[in-house]
């Protein structure tokens, strides 16, 4: 990309989407185009055929999706299959017939099979059952990266997809129904502690294993792979560590300076037993992640307090 080119974010809002455009910004970028999904509603073929035809971008980063974490997945999956399979092909399709030079797709490492060979490798694709929770959701994202390869065979398109690990950060989902697990312990966990409640409740077993990346890391090696990466293989995005939910909710309960006890709610599914991402794809092609876990906590605390706790929750 030249500093010049006109540069498409979908989901600019998003924790992904802000992320992207935080980076293009301090990289220089200064023609970045993006739209709300009030104004754009990329479920809808007639609203991107127009945008695609005046706009004209000549990069895509693909973000906006259906998003949430485990239980949201598991009560609404004709949502998360609809709008995420209508809103990739919509975008797909529009940037291939408006000659879009380079499309990157945000795919996520739940397309891998539930009992995939940790770390989980970008080969380990379409080789085993899905974990139920997510299925629909990953089925969506096996269909878009499915379509970008198939478009770079026929048209000879350059769309990459790239598979990023639990992802936080700022503009992150806090709302406990949808939210992943690093968002709504944050929420928790300070709520726990304004109010002085004696337990937080965490879903399920605590024993499940994730991995988790800051946002900011995500964007750099995003624009780093939209610069340097063109092929139809996939790129895990990770740090290559992970921990049990127990241990997040540790450390969690230690940034926010809560010392009460954490409670188990096995009623609550666990999901995948564990999603380390194998990084040597992306490690050999010359990126890796900066910001360690317990620099990302103390951030998006920071970020939490500032934006949500003062803007939109009544908890006091
Ligand atoms: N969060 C995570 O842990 C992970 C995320 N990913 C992937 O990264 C990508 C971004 O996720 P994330 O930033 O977390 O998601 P968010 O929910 O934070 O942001 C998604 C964005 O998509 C936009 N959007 C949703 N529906 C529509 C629509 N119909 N039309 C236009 N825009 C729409 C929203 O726009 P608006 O705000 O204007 O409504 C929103 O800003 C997704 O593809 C996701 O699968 C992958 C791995 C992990
Ligand atoms: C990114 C990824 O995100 C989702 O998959 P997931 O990793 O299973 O998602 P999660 O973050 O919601 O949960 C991780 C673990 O944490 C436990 N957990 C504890 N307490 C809370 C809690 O309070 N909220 C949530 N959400 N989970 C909790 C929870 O029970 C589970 O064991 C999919 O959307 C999938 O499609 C996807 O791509």
């Amino acid at each position: 990309m030249k500093l010049e080119s006109k540069i498409y974010v979908a989901g600019h809002r998003g924790l992904v989407g802000s992320a992207i455009i935080r980076n293009l910004q301090k990289n220089g970028y200064t023609n970045i185009v993006y739209r709300t999904s009030k104004e754009l509603d990329l479920t809808n073929c007639q609203q991107v055929d127009l945008f695609f035809t005046q706009e004209q971008p000549e990069y895509v980063f693909l973000a906006a999706a259906k998003v949430g974490g485990i239980v949201a997945n598991n009560d609404f999956p004709a949502d998360f299959i609809r709008d995420n399979l209508m809103i990739q092909t919509n975008v797909i399709d529009a940037a291939h017939r408006n000659g879009v030079q380079k499309l990157l797709f945000l795919g996520s490492t739940c397309i891998y099979p539930r009992l995939a060979p940790q770390p989980m490798r970008e080969d380990s694709l379409l080789t085993g059952e899905l974990e139920a929770t997510n299925e629909p959701y990953a089925i969506a994202k096996i269909a878009g990266i499915k379509m970008c390869q198939s478009y770079n065979r026929q048209y000879g398109t350059n769309f990459i997809s790239v598979m990023p690990t639990n992802l936080f950060g700022p503009n992150d989902n806090f709302d406990l129904d949808s939210s992943h697990v690093l968002p709504a312990l944050i929420r928790k966990f300070h709520e726990a502690k304004i109010n002085n409640t004696p337990t937080v409740e965490v879903w399920g077993t605590g024993t499940p294993k994730r991995e988790f990346l800051y946002s900011d890391d995500l964007a750099e090696a995003v624009i780093y792979l939209m610069n340097t990466y063109d092929g139809d293989e996939l790129v895990n995005i990770g740090m290559g560590k992970d921990i049990s939910i127990k241990e997040l909710a540790e450390k969690i309960g230690k940034t926010v300076g809560y010392d009460g006890e954490i409670v188990f709610n096995t009623s609550k599914p666990d999901g995948a037993p564990r999603k380390l991402v194998d990084i040597g794809r992306i490690t050999s092609l010359g990126w890796e992640a900066k910001i360690p876990l317990d620099d990302g906590l103390t951030m998006a605390y920071t970020w939490f307090l500032e934006h949500i706790e003062k803007s939109t929750l009544s908890i006091h």
